[in-house]
């Protein structure tokens, strides 16, 4: 997927969505979440893919990593760009979900980019210790997640903006750090712990940034997102 804001389209269905897209113009990269996927099924991605957008199929399989590969298998054959994991579910799972994917890939396509959860943005360093019984910094557990994702073949992590220059770091520029929890200057965070803005992103080393509401929510969603767009490309790297 190229580096274009990523729009989260987390609406409960296609209707809602592609009305959306219409007043934003020019081909998107967009991401399909369990809100809309797991409600509307494999035909939302088609009519999505069929209006000219690039997808990330933002399902994030964790479970045992037969039943992982074998998901990935068909996800595969799906036409998206970009499909994620826990990294909770550990190497074994990842490497079966790599290996799904590429099995599954039509002959002549690409594969699409498989990246892992690290900690998820709404997630604070308290309740990781407590509810997680993880030990140490937030920051020290997503780069665990990064390193084991890389270790396990995996194209990149999703991560928040504050420990997106310490994996550019340890796994590397190339390596994919897909950021959410993006908000405009003054922005609410609503359920999101760890936010930052698209600017900040750019400087930090993320690759991609994944807005939701600061665009879908506003009140003029076309120029929210050409404000983010902005935001992300006037700084370059
Ligand atoms: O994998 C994701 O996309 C994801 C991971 C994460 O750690 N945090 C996170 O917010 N997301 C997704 O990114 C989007 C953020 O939405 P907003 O908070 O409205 O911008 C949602 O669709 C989340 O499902």
């Amino acid at each position: 997927m190229n580096d274009s804001p990523i729009i989260a389209l987390d609406f409960p269905a296609p209707d809602d969505a592609l009305e959306f897209l219409r007043d934003i113009p020019g081909r998107l990269s967009v991401k399909i979440g369990m809100e809309l996927y797991l409600q509307n099924g494999p035909s939302v991605v088609e009519r999505i893919r069929e209006a000219g957008h690039d997808i990330f199929l933002d399902l994030k399989l964790h479970d045992i990593p037969n039943t992982v590969g074998q998901a990935m298998k068909g996800l595969a054959q799906l036409g998206v760009g970009m499909v994620n994991v826990h990294a909770a579910g550990g190497r074994e799972m990842m490497e079966r979900a790599l290996e799904g994917l590429e099995a599954g890939t039509p002959a002549g396509a690409e594969r699409p980019a498989l990246i892992a959860v690290t900690q998820l943005t709404s997630t604070g360093e308290d309740q990781m210790r407590l509810e997680q019984g993880i030990a140490g910094t937030l920051e020290q557990s997503v780069l665990r997640y990064a390193r084991l994702a890389k270790d396990s073949g995996l194209d990149g992590v999703v991560c928040s903006v504050h420990e997106a220059a310490a994996i550019r770091s340890a796994c590397g520029e190339s390596f994919l750090k897909v950021t959410p929890g993006i908000r405009l200057a003054g922005g609410e965070s609503q359920d999101q712990k760890r936010i930052a803005t698209p600017l900040e992103a750019r400087k930090s080393g993320s690759t991609h940034i994944v807005v939701g509401r600061a665009i879908t929510k506003a009140a003029d969603p076309a120029e929210a997102y050409g404000a983010v767009k902005r935001q992300w490309e006037e700084w370059n790297r």
